[in-house]
Order: structure tokens, then sequence, then C-alpha cells
């Protein structure tokens, strides 16, 4: 990939010209490819490619020659941009509509086509980590050990998930293995962040519309669930929905039918539904914000991404995969972190999680002078200087990472928790209320 440049977009068709335009702009490189029998893609899994698989203005032949080229080119996300009159039915054509990771209707929301290319782009880097399906969920920790085996267990299961945990904590990274570990893997993946959507969209962008449903709506749109038919649906940050999506969203997962908007006519999807939310949804239940029925609906199987300072060893781990990840693509004289940096990093608190620790390894590695990043490249050092100069503060830290850490480990069984660290059951509960645990949140 050209630094400065998002990535390489292989057009399996003819763009227009404001379409290349703005992909231009946007950053991205586009590879036109025609529609002759026989052709090289030039793409390569791992390459940061993404393809386009364009089915307006497709013949027979060209879904054809599409067809093979995406079942020889599987590991590269291929985007589908499909025609209102494209023949779905058609045997060919169905099965690159069903191997696209996201379609798009025509005529093409270029904004929505940035931001798909922008997250298959992402997919694509990610996987160059390996054929492993869990290969970006990088931990050896106990508790990450216990998440893993959950991921393991929920994601053969066609049941929503709900998984919940802090900001950069790998929520949607988990989701992405669900899928990927799931019978639906050759299905599309596709996650929504339910904060990011105009309010007076929401509905449109979820369940799609008609024509004329609304001024504006000059063309039938699907929406994100419709898209993922077959697939998976990731509703990142699903507290911010207002309640009328929820009611439909609820109505979605009872009946496996949506209506789109401006339409009363009921279309069934087969799309499995993964949650994420780092906000408290009992509590937003409570105060009347989210439908407690749709969180029950949610809530079937739960998985919790555990804060990176409860991970101990796995920040260094996770350092050293992200500044090997940069060395890749990026010159950079640092190979590993000194010792000192090695602490700083044990003992902050990471309150961006794993996406901060991503950000200044990133910016280390650009700074860093030497072979060994230290602190000052990391920015660490008034955070550490804080935890020196008051030893009461990191004796408080400690005892709240070990009894997060046991009751963890204990499977939130308190007399086990009690009993691995040698104190009653009482003393558990007392430090649970001391540092504000909620075991609820915490399982
Ligand atoms: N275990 C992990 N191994 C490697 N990379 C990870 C891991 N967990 C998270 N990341 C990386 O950290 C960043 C943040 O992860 P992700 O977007 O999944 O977090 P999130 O919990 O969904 O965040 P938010 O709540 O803000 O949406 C991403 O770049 C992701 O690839």
């Amino acid at each position: 990939m050209v630094n400065g440049s998002r990535g390489c977009v292989v057009w399996f068709g003819h763009p227009a010209e404001h379409e290349r335009d703005i992909l231009i702009r946007a950053g991205w490189q586009i590879r036109r490819v025609g529609t002759a029998i026989g052709v090289d893609t030039g793409a390569h899994q791992g390459d940061g490619v993404v393809a386009l698989a364009d089915m307006r203005h497709c013949d027979a032949p060209a879904l054809a020659s599409m067809d093979r080229l995406m079942a020889e080119h599987s590991g590269i996300p291929w985007i589908v941009l499909r025609a209102p009159e494209t023949p779905a039915r058609e045997p060919s054509a169905k099965r690159v509509l069903e191997s696209g990771r996201e379609i798009l209707m025509a005529p093409v929301d270029m904004p929505r086509l940035l931001e798909a290319l922008r997250r298959a782009g992402n997919a694509a880097r990610q996987d160059v980590t390996g054929g492993d399906h869990l290969a970006e969920m990088v931990g050896r920790s106990p508790v990450m050990v216990t998440t893993v085996a959950s991921v393991h267990k929920f994601a053969p299961v066609e049941l929503p998930v709900l998984i919940t945990g802090e900001t950069g904590t790998g929520k949607e990274v988990a989701a992405a293995a669900l899928h990927r570990m799931s019978a639906r893997r050759a299905g599309p993946f596709v996650p929504i962040n339910c904060g990011a959507l105009a309010p007076n969209l929401v509905q449109s962008e979820l369940f799609g519309h008609e024509r004329g449903a609304f001024t504006g709506a000059n063309m039938r749109r699907i929406g994100h669930i419709e898209s993922a038919a077959g697939g998976t649906v990731f509703l990142d940050e699903v507290g911010d929905l207002p309640l009328e999506a929820q009611t439909n969203l609820l109505r979605f997962l009872q009946e496996g039918s949506l209506e789109r908007v401006g339409s009363s006519q009921p279309i069934s999807i087969d799309v499995r539904v993964l949650a994420a939310t780092h906000v408290d949804l009992e509590k937003a239940v409570a105060q009347g914000s989210f439908r407690e029925d749709l969180y029950y609906r949610l809530n079937v199987l739960r998985l919790h991404m555990p804060p990176l300072r409860e991970r101990g060893g796995d920040v260094e781990l996770l350092a050293q995969h992200f500044l090997d990840h940069f060395r890749e693509q990026h010159c950079s004289y640092a190979r590993g972190f000194s010792s000192a940096a090695r602490r700083a990093m044990r003992s902050y608190s990471w309150p961006g999680n794993v996406r901060e620790l991503l950000n200044r390894v990133q910016r280390a590695a650009v700074v860093a002078e030497d072979a060994l990043i230290g602190p000052a490249d990391l920015d660490l050092r008034t955070n550490v200087g804080m935890i020196h100069r008051s030893l009461g503060l990191a004796r408080v830290a400690a005892e709240r990472d070990a009894i997060v850490a046991c009751l963890r480990e204990s499977q939130f069984n308190i007399s086990e928790c009690a009993r691995r660290l040698s104190i009653s059951r009482v003393t558990v509960y007392r430090l649970c209320k001391k540092h504000q645990l909620q075991l609820e949140d915490m399982r």
C-alpha cells in the first residue's frame, strides 16, 4: 500500500467518472478490471485490497466471470453494487450476491460506499495477521483465555450475543470473530454504529425504504439489516437507538422479518444479530430509555470484554504485536520496548483500552530514535510519575486488579474467589463495594 493511501479498490466493472473522482479524493487507488473471462484482478489477500463487484450493466457472461473471480479470490473482501434490475435469481448472480461482504444498491450512495470500503479495507489488513479466526484477538492473560473460550462456545450458536465492555476493548473485534467462526462466515458481516446514524434516518438505514417513502427517497434502498442477509449484523452502541427503531428491531428479532419504510410488506431475512454497548443497558432499561423486552432478546448470550488494565502481561504482548504490525508497513528504528516502558505500560490505567495502546504504540514507533521504545515515546511519563508519587494509590489499584482478576478466574463464584484469595466471602463483598464493582456488569 502506498503511504497516505487508504488502499486499493479493484473495481470489477465500470465506475462512473464522479465515482472514481470521489474515491481518489478519499485516498483510494482504483484498479479497473474489465469483464473479459480469464482476467487477473492483480489482487492478493493481505494487500489491504478491497474488490468491488459492480453488477450494474452486467450481462450473463460478465456475471459468470465475476462469480468465478469471487470464488478464486474469496480471501479478499468483496463489496457488491447491485442494481434494482439485477436478475437476482440467476445462479451466478445469486452466488455473487451471497459472496459480497456488503451489498449496496444503485444509485450509489457515495458516503456509504466509502464507509463500506473503509470497513472492508480494515478487515483486509487485519486478515494479514493469519488464517486463525482469532488471530487478531491477541492475549494470553487468564481473563482473555476465558473470553476467547466464550467466543468459541458462542460462535456456532444461532443466538444473539450482547457484547459489553469499555470503549476500545475490542467489542467489534470479538463480533467479527464470532461471525467468522460461525457457519455464516461466507455471508456478510455488517457492523453498524447505531450512535452515528442520523436520528431522522435511523429507520431507513436499518430497514431500508421504498421509493417515495419520504421526501428525497427517489429510489428503493435496502437497509443494513437486509444487506446482511445470510450473515451477521453487528449493532454497535445499541443503547443509542431511538425507541421507535427499538420497537422495529424487537419485531424483527421476534418474527425474523422486517418492513422497509413506506411498505407494509414483510420481508423474511435470515440474519444473526450481535449487539454491543459500553453503557449500562440495565440502567437504561430502569430509566425507560431502552426497551426491557428488547434487552432480553439481545442479551441471550453475554460476552464481556475486559478492560486492558485487567489483562496483566497482555499489554506488552499487544504492544509488541502492534509494533511488529506497524513495521511491516512503515520504517521505524524501534524493534521493542525498554524495561522502563514495559513498567510504565503495566502501571498505566489505559482508559482508552486497546485502541489507546495501539495509538500510543504507533506514535511511539514514529517518534522513537532508538531500537527500544521508552516511556517518553509512549508519552507515559506523567502517569507513571503520579503512581510512583502515591504508594497509597498504587496499593488501591493493585487490590482492585487482584479482586477483579480473581473474580473472573473463579467465574464470579464468590466462595471460590474468597478461597483463592484466602479471605472471607464477606470481605470479597466488601472489596467489591469499596471498588464499586458491579458483579452483574462484569459477567
Ligand atoms: N485482542 C486484540 N488484539 C489485537 N487488536 C485488538 C484487540 N482488541 C482490540 N484490538 C484493536 O483495538 C482497536 C479497538 O477495537 P474495537 O473497535 O473492536 O473496540 P470496541 O470495544 O468496539 O470500541 P468502541 O466501544 O469504541 O466501539 C481496533 O483497532 C482493534 O483492531
